[in-house]
This record gives C-alpha cells, sequence and structure tokens, in this order.
C-alpha cells in the first residue's frame, strides 16, 4: 500500500479583544462538527502566509497583512484516513468584521475556554500552545533552604512569571514537599503557576499545584500519561527518542537543551539552534528551549519553532527578565 500524503494546512489564529476565531467544521467534511481554527490546504506554489491570507478571507471575509503573521507550532498528525501538518500562526490585526462565508458558525471565545474534545484531535498541542506562555521561569536550587521562601518571593514578586517550576535538586522529599507549600503560597501572592519537579506521588502532596515536571529519569519509567489531565504534565526531553516519548505520555509541553552550555549542568555542550531547529520540527508538542538562555533568547527561540525560553539564569540571578 502506498503512504498517505501528507496534507499541509495553513491554521490562523486570529486574536481581537482577547478572544480567539473559532468556526464550527460543517457536519458532512473530516472532522465535521467540531470547531476549527479557520484555514485549509497550502495550494502548489503558495506559501503558507498566502494560503492563510487567501483562507482567512475566503471563510471569514477578514484581510490579513501577510507580514504580520507569528509562528505558533507545527504538528504533524495521522487521522488514519488522512494525514496532515498543521502550520500554525496568529495574527492581531485582521481587518473587517468576521462572517461565516461558507455557512460554518463562526465565534470568538476566550483563549482559557478552550477545551480538547470540542476540536480535532490533532489541534491539543495547538490548544496548549496558545494557554502557556512565553517563558518557562525554573527556580535556582533552594541553597540555604531557610532562605528560599523570601528569595522566591521576591523573584515572583518582581518578574511575575505566569508559570513557575519549583526545581530543588539534592533535597530530602520532606523538604523539597515543605518549601513546595511555601512556593505554592509565593505564586499564588503573584499569580504565577506552579509546576512541582520529581515523581508523580508530589502531586498527592501538593494536589493545589498546577502540574508536574518530570526529569527524563522519572519520564522514561512510565508508558502512559502518569498523572490525571485537570494538571499539567511537562518532561525533560534530550533527544528524538524522548520527544517521541513526551508525546507517548500525552505531556503537555517539554523542555529541550541544552541549547548552550550551561552553570546549572557543567560539562553538557549545547546543542545549539540548528539542531534544536531540527529536533522541534519533528515535535507535535509546544517545545520551551533550555540551556544558557538570556530574554533576548527568545527571538532565536521563536524563530527555531520554540514555544518560548525556560531556564534559570534570566530570571532568578536578577539580570531582567
Ligand atoms: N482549518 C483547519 N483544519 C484543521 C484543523 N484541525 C485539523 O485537524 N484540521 C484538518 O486539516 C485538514 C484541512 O483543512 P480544511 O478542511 O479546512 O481544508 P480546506 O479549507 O482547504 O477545505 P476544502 O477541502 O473544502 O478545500 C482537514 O482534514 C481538517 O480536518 C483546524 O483547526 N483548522
Ligand atoms: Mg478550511
Amino acid at each position: 500500500m502506498t503512504p498517505v500524503q501528507e496534507i499541509h494546512v495553513a491554521v490562523g489564529v486570529v486574536f481581537r479583544d482577547g478572544k480567539v476565531l473559532i468556526a464550527r467544521r460543517p457536519d458532512h467534511v473530516h472532522q465535521g462538527g467540531l470547531l476549527e481554527f479557520p484555514g485549509g490546504k497550502v495550494e502548489t506554489g503558495e506559501t503558507v502566509q498566502q494560503a492563510l491570507v487567501r483562507e482567512i478571507r475566503e471563510e471569514t471575509g477578514l484581510r490579513i497583512n501577510p507580514d504580520l503573521l507569528e509562528p505558533v507550532i507545527g504538528v504533524r498528525h495521522d487521522y488514519g484516513d488522512k494525514r496532515v501538518f498543521l502550520d500554525v500562526w496568529e495574527t492581531s490585526s485582521a481587518e473587517g468584521d468576521p462572517e461565516g462565508r461558507e455557512g460554518q458558525a463562526i465565534q470568538w471565545l476566550d483563549v482559557q475556554d478552550l477545551a480538547d474534545v470540542d476540536f480535532p484531535a490533532a489541534n491539543r498541542p495547538i490548544i496548549r500552545a496558545l494557554k502557556l506562555p512565553r517563558r518557562y521561569a525554573i527556580t535556582g536550587s533552594a541553597g540555604d533552604p531557610s532562605a528560599f521562601p523570601e528569595q522566591l518571593r521576591q523573584r515572583l514578586l518582581e518578574t511575575r512569571p505566569q508559570v513557575c517550576l519549583f526545581r530543588a535538586p539534592g533535597l530530602s522529599d520532606e523538604v523539597y514537599e515543605r518549601l513546595a507549600g511555601w512556593s505554592l503560597e509565593a505564586c499564588r501572592a503573584s499569580d504565577s503557576l506552579l509546576m512541582l519537579h520529581g515523581a508523580p506521588p508530589l502531586l498527592e502532596c501538593l494536589p493545589q499545584a498546577t502540574g508536574l515536571h518530570l526529569p527524563w529519569r522519572e519520564a522514561r519509567q512510565f508508558s502512559s500519561r502518569p498523572i490525571p489531565e485537570g494538571y499539567l504534565l511537562a518532561i525533560s526531553c534530550h533527544d528524538e527518542e524522548e520527544i517521541a516519548h513526551a508525546e507517548q505520555l500525552q505531556a503537555d509541553f517539554i523542555t529541550l537543551g541544552p541549547v548552550k552550555p550551561t552553570s546549572s549542568h557543567p560539562g553538557a555542550p549545547g546543542i545549539g539552534w540548528e539542531r534544536f531547529q531540527e529536533l522541534v520540527a519533528g515535535a507535535a508538542i509546544p517545545v520551551y528551549a533550555l540551556g544558557g538562555l538570556v530574554p533576548d533568547d527568545i527571538l532565536a527561540a521563536r524563530q527555531a519553532g520554540a514555544q518560548g525560553i525556560a531556564g534559570i539564569g534570566f530570571w532568578w540571578s536578577g539580570n531582567g527578565y
């Protein structure tokens, strides 16, 4: 049997007043009845940007400036009857009043209200990508556990990351759990979401946390998602096999690196942006670049297809955020 050819699909995330434009796919088409982002097949000779301008015009009447489209994520998905590559771009500068020009219902929704079950299966990583921030802040190790809570509180209040990972290698489980409780309080005070670092039982100790970040040595022991869907699951990955495993575990996002050499992992050489980009291109999951990054690296990371940057140095040591 000849393999089914992959269809390149241009998918548009149109923002206006903090909401995103969503259509309902007609009942009779592929994945009919489900919600979707406007878009469609890239035709021969077209760039993805040109396809988006055309599709969004045809489907909604909105006018898009191709130069103001920013990449969100690329998702390869096999539906069994169809293989698609969803090439997803966002814009906040569409002009006009949208209407369902192909008879489809359209609506503006809050990103936080987008639910996996309402969309085709390939959209799961897109919804994750839209809900996640550009920066994933990781704490430095808690050298002096008694000084840590105050240090964390201050860094959070000054930099207000949306999502913060409490990572403190070398602590006993008991001390980690105690400090995690403090971290949760500190995160609440700065409207940040707290991710725990370690094995799944940690979430039972602190069920109010937003999610769990599995180091690779933990992730490799599981063959299916080890925590409930209501939590965020993150995994530290370093190569293709680990990314594929994270996808199998239905992780919500991953970190990938080290992109550059970093003092928290002495001796590990960086993989560089080129290799990072290659790995991201094969990933159907939001990927944060990690390892020796500074705030300005966000542009390089985004150009390489990343969700954003993760790390300690750019917020913890006070050199800007
Ligand atoms: N537009 C769009 N297509 C999606 C999304 N998610 C997803 O899996 N797809 C899949 O991408 C494929 C192509 O999209 P499409 O049906 O909009 O293509 P199109 O506008 O060119 O339609 P046409 O075939 O009537 O010309 C379909 O198999 C569809 O199921 C999404 O969020 N938006
Ligand atoms: Mg379409």
